[in-house]
């Protein structure tokens, strides 16, 4: 999972301690209190113009691994922050230093908004009303099974609503799989409004004391207005307490563009990223944090219904800046 990014990240981490270590000594770059402070100490300083090559090379890297292009120039900028007019040791690592720009960086996007889905879970009035929205063939169906899981393995009743009326395929699909969790699906026909259908199963879950309605939507095109008017509707008559977008990590830009569509249309709580055991990048879900203002809750590593990773932004970030 993210190799590639933690490569890239280990090169620069590199070329950063290959220009301190071919840096010239401190007298010749630093200030008057800086050189004085550097001779005693025998440090140098790192310079904006020590930086300019691999900092051009990061967000290169950081570009190629799905980091969208604002989001990169927001890394470098934190970065070059972090780490320009800094002392270090002639000849001791700078890894740290490195390490500790980065760390920040990314843990400044991934940290900066937070939910707890169980704990929200736990403390909210029930029914909760979770809807999912994202296009097709993300894993949405998938998720919303591994959520149902989750909850029901922590005493919760769940009441999983069929919302994508527009495919028969998918009614049929979640049929599946309630079926094979033991939880109960509310569905109407194929072509019926995914509106009704929400409802219904909201009512479902107040009058049989159910936790938690999942609830499905069709995965509409983000560029067909429509649809995204149908979404807003949904929204608009169920009031969810919580609406999540589900796309692929393994999309990358594609997946960052349709997180900001979605979350335009209909504000997301919080996003699930799917085949994160596919994915070598890693970037989307730095991106989409960032574009979207709202915390990752999940990651999907498998086909599995335990394949579901609760997203820790420490977790996430030590695995990309493992050496
Ligand atoms: N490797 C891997 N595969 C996944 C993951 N999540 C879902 N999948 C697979 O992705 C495929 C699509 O998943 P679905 O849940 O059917 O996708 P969907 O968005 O509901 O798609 P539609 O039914 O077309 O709307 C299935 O084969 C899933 O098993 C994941 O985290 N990792």
């Amino acid at each position: 999972m993210f190799d590639k990014l933690r490569v890239k990240l280990n090169e620069f981490r590199k070329a950063i301690d290959d220009k301190l270590k071919a840096a010239p000594q401190p007298a010749e770059k630093a200030g008057i209190l800086d050189k004085a402070v550097a001779i005693t100490k025998g440090e140098v300083i790192l310079t904006e113009k020590d930086l300019e090559g691999p900092l051009w090379e990061l967000e290169m890297a950081l570009l190629e691994s799905d980091v969208a292009l604002p989001v990169a120039e927001s890394i470098i900028d934190s970065v070059k922050k972090g780490l320009s007019g800094q002392r270090k040791r002639l000849l001791s690592s700078t890894g740290d230093l490195v390490e500790d720009a980065l760390r920040d960086s990314l843990l400044g996007i991934l940290s900066a908004h937070t939910l707890d889905f169980e704990e929200y879970v736990k403390a909210h009035e029930k029914p909760v009303t979770v809807v999912f929205t994202g296009v097709n063939g993300t894993g949405k169906t998938t998720t919303i099974a591994k959520l149902a899981e989750l909850l029901k393995e922590k005493g919760y009743g769940v009441v999983i609503a069929a919302g994508d009326t527009f495919r028969a395929g998918a009614i049929e699909q979640l049929e599946k799989h309630a079926d094979r969790l033991g939880v109960k699906l509310i569905k109407h026909q194929q072509g019926s409004d995914p509106a009704a259908v929400i409802y219904d199963a909201v009512a479902y879950a107040r009058s049989n004391r159910k936790d938690v309605v999942l609830a499905d939507t069709a995965g509409r095109l983000h560029t067909n207005v429509n649809l995204m008017e149908q979404l807003k509707k949904i929204s608009r008559v169920i009031k969810p307490d919580l609406v999540i977008f589900v796309d692929e990590a393994i999309a990358g830009n594609d997946a960052v563009e349709r997180a900001r569509l979605f979350n335009d249309a209909v504000p997301i709580s919080g996003s699930i990223l799917t085949k994160a055991d596919a994915d070598s990048k890693g970037g989307a879900a730095i991106s989409i944090a960032h574009i979207t203002g709202k915390p990752i809750l999940y990651l999907g590593i498998g086909q599995g219904y335990k394949d579901l990773k609760k997203f820790d932004p420490e977790w996430f970030v030590d695995r990309l800046l493992e050496r």
